[in-house]
């Protein structure tokens, strides 16, 4: 809330894509970051370097489609404290899939992909949200557009592994100490990353009143 009790609006140039040059390797990484923790940013420091990436935008979700909205922060306070927690020259917070009016990933890999075709996207998600892709909307076609890089997390690895969509998907599987090179291969393309895991969530920091 702002001192007038009015809910925050998000600046105009939190809802625009972020600059860009050609042969930019980008991470998507879209989130409701309800709060952002430490999780997010092992996420983040995991796949810049694993995938030799430039840059990684941090993707606050105007509101997971799959998920109640119900009581969730509004997107410009989201946006702050993932900044805040967030500090790195490579990591960009930004609101654009609600500049773009869509809480879709399909809208948002669609049109980036459309309107960027220079710019080499890989799609980047922790290992519970591969064990639910075959839910989200036109998932097989966000991976036939993007390669995509799943980061482990406790508790769900196996789930995530014997997932639909990782059935589905099991020929595209490149080993992991070739990781970088998802980006440079045609999609669909993916990868697992087992790093060191963190157990962090949202929901445990919600629950112990800490947001
Ligand atoms: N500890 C973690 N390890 C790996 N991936 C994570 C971790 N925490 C979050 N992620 C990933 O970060 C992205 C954004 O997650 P989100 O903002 O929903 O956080 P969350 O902790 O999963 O929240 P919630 O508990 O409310 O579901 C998702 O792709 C999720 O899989
Ligand atoms: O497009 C969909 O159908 C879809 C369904 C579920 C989740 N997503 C996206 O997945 C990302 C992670 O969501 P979350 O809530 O787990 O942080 C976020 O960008 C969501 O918008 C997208």
């Amino acid at each position: 809330m702002t001192p007038d009790g009015a809910t925050p609006e998000p600046r105009p140039e939190d809802l625009k894509v972020p600059p860009v040059v050609a042969g930019l390797r980008v991470g998507l990484f879209g989130g409701s970051f309800d709060p952002p923790h430490q999780g997010h940013l092992h996420v983040v420091e995991t796949a810049l370097e694993r995938l030799r990436l430039d840059r990684v935008w941090m993707m606050v979700t105007p509101g997971n489609p799959l998920k109640n909205r119900a009581g969730l922060p509004p997107l410009a306070a989201r946006i702050e404290a993932a900044r805040a927690l967030v500090r790195h020259p490579r990591v960009v917070v930004t609101g654009l899939e609600a500049g773009f009016g869509s809480p879709f990933s399909w809208e948002t890999v669609r049109r980036l992909t459309a309107c960027l075709p220079a710019v080499r996207f890989v799609w980047i998600m922790g290992a519970d949200n591969l064990g639910a892709f075959h839910r989200w909307q036109h998932w097989r076609r966000i991976a036939d557009a993007v390669p995509i890089a799943i980061v482990d997390r406790p508790g769900h690895t196996l789930a995530a592994l014997s997932s639909p969509a990782a059935r589905a998907l099991a020929g595209r599987r490149i080993p992991e100490h070739e990781a970088a090179s998802i980006l440079d291969a045609p999609p669909p393309v993916w990868t697992f990353l087992h790093a060191p895991r963190s157990p962090l969530s949202s929901t445990a920091l919600r629950r112990a009143g800490v947001r």
